[in-house]
């Protein structure tokens, strides 16, 4: 049950489910003010992965989608899976392009010390719409003077 009305103004999302992801609840946002919809596993139902300590995984979705023009999403991982099991998204957050029409993967790996077994429909992830700017680069041969010029890294002190 998404919390998003059907009377609601802002940004669509497109989204076409594949044969294997037939059945899956369609990405929702669980609450009102929730900034994530969360992602399920689309693995054959009789075809858990088991995932080892250190593996990492490529999953399936089951969707492909439109993001509005000006916008991306971002696949992130949940706290709860990252917390108890040691299970993240190796390369978060995931950049999934507004001309991207493939289906979305999530990329996770097992930092945790026992496999972790990933069933159908289980919520592996989510994903975040975030609105993104493009810029024009312009190469120049000088950049202003700042305060903090090249300090990084911990110059300021901790
Ligand atoms: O977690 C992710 C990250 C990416 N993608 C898809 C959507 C994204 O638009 C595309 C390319 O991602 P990215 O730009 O991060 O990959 P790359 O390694 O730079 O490959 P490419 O050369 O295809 O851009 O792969 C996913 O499905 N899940």
């Amino acid at each position: 049950m998404s919390a998003i009305s059907p009377e609601y103004l802002g940004p669509v999302l497109n989204l076409k489910r594949l044969p294997h992801g037939a059945g899956l609840d369609v990405p929702a946002y669980e609450t009102a003010g929730a900034a994530g919809m969360d992602l399920r596993a689309a693995v054959g139902d009789d075809e858990p992965m088991a995932l080892a300590p250190g593996a990492r995984a490529l999953l399936p979705t089951g969707f492909v989608m439109e993001i509005p023009p000006g916008f991306e999403a971002q696949i992130r991982p949940r706290s709860g899976l990252a917390f108890k099991n040691g299970v993240t998204c190796l390369n978060t957050p995931g950049t999934i392009d507004s001309d991207y029409r493939g289906e979305v993967k999530v990329l996770l790996v097992n930092l945790g010390q026992e496999d972790f077994v990933i069933t159908r429909g289980m919520r592996i992830a989510q994903m975040v719409i975030a609105p993104v700017t493009q810029v024009r680069v312009a190469e120049v041969t000088e950049t202003s003077d700042t305060a903090r010029g090249a300090g990084g890294f911990g110059s300021t002190g901790v």
